[in-house]
């Protein structure tokens, strides 16, 4: 079954958000009183536990399935030379990451994370948004068909991405999403200069020229501006969402990609977690808008959910913290 089959499914399916269970947070948050520590002394350690707690739906939430999956795709946008890398690197990352040699491979196995890669039509890439739609109707619901179906039964979902352009991209999608000027979004990405930064937001102006009139609804905007692998990111959160899964977003473009889905329904970043904040100078903004504070901010800038995955490792630790101290009564400690 494809889990976006129509617009008015993946639209019913944003309108329609699961919340966290409000049990399993407050015995999370009682528990986190109790542990051998002043109150509040973990800090935000403290709030990620009960955060999954509320997600998983258990007092003492656990990460067994940890599971990254980075969505790969190919953008016609590249012909506009808005990065610093030609679009065939795209594909060779990709076996790359099957070879195991690229940065979320150590930094998936560091974290405890098993790794999936789904390529989406690398020898299609999407249109030159600056002269076309990027995705058809049915090219849009495929991606984000696929995102869904990467979801599988993980406890904790980290999202990434690979695509040579897609900064540009995710530019277009955050303007389109909550306004501001191009140049505003636009950065170096991969490694533009200063005079590529420019003719970038310039890309972007002219993107958003063409489409302006039909970027209206979260599916045009993905589907006008976006990229299959933004897509599936798109799918991934939403599907998460539905099974209660809690996602670990990564840099700009993992971000960027729930952009549209926000400008619709504020409330998807609830089951989210930012897990660092780029480099790329529109991230800052973009968290801001989403209401999401980054669990690192380590100055990477590339992708793959690299910095999601070191986040990871963050949140094992507050899970250990929760689960394994002892509380007052336990220890016989005398409490405040
Ligand atoms: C070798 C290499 C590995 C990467 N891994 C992620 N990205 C990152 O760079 C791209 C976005 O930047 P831009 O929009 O400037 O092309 C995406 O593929 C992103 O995942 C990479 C880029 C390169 C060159
Ligand atoms: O923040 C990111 O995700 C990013 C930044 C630059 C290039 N690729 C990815």
């Amino acid at each position: 079954m494809t889990a976006f089959a129509s617009i008015a499914a993946f639209e019913t399916a944003l309108a329609t958000l699961p919340q966290a269970d409000d049990q399993a947070r407050a015995a999370a948050t009682a528990r986190q009183g109790q542990l051998t520590k002043p109150p509040g002394s973990l800090g935000r350690l403290e709030d990620i536990a009960i955060f999954l707690a509320g997600w998983q739906g258990i007092e003492r939430p656990r990460i067994e399935r940890g599971r990254a999956v980075i969505f790969a795709g190919n953008h016609g946008v590249t012909a506009r030379g808005v990065s610093a890398f030609p679009a065939d690197v795209t594909v060779q990352m990709v076996a790359n990451f099957a070879a195991g040699g690229a940065a979320i491979n150590a930094l998936a196995a560091a974290a405890g994370l098993e790794l999936a890669v789904v390529p989406l039509d690398l020898d299609q890439p999407t249109a030159d948004f600056t002269a076309a739609p990027a995705m058809t109707v049915e090219e849009c619901l495929s991606a984000l068909s696929a995102g869904a179906e990467a979801v599988g039964d993980a406890d904790l979902l980290v999202l990434g991405e690979m695509g040579i352009g897609n900064s540009t991209a995710a530019a277009a999608l955050a303007a389109a999403s909550f306004g501001g000027e191009p140049a505003l979004w636009v950065g170096p990405g991969t490694g533009l200069d200063a005079r590529g930064v420019r003719r970038k937001a310039e890309v972007v102006t002219e993107g958003l020229a063409l489409h302006r009139e039909h970027l209206t609804s979260a599916f045009e905007i993905l589907r006008r501006l976006g990229g299959r692998e933004i897509a599936g990111m798109a799918g991934a959160v939403l599907a998460a969402r539905h099974r209660r899964i809690p996602v670990v977003l990564d840099g700009f473009i993992g971000t960027a990609a729930v952009a549209p889905l926000a400008s619709a329904n504020p409330a998807i970043v609830a089951h989210c977690l930012s897990g660092h904040c780029s480099a790329e100078p529109g991230h800052v903004l973009l968290l801001a808008r989403l209401g999401l504070e980054p669990i690192l901010s380590l100055n990477m800038r590339l992708g793959e959910a690299s910095g999601a995955a070191v986040a990871a490792q963050i949140i094992r630790a507050a899970i250990a913290a929760h689960n394994g101290m002892a509380t007052f009564a336990e220890a016989g400690i005398a409490g405040a």
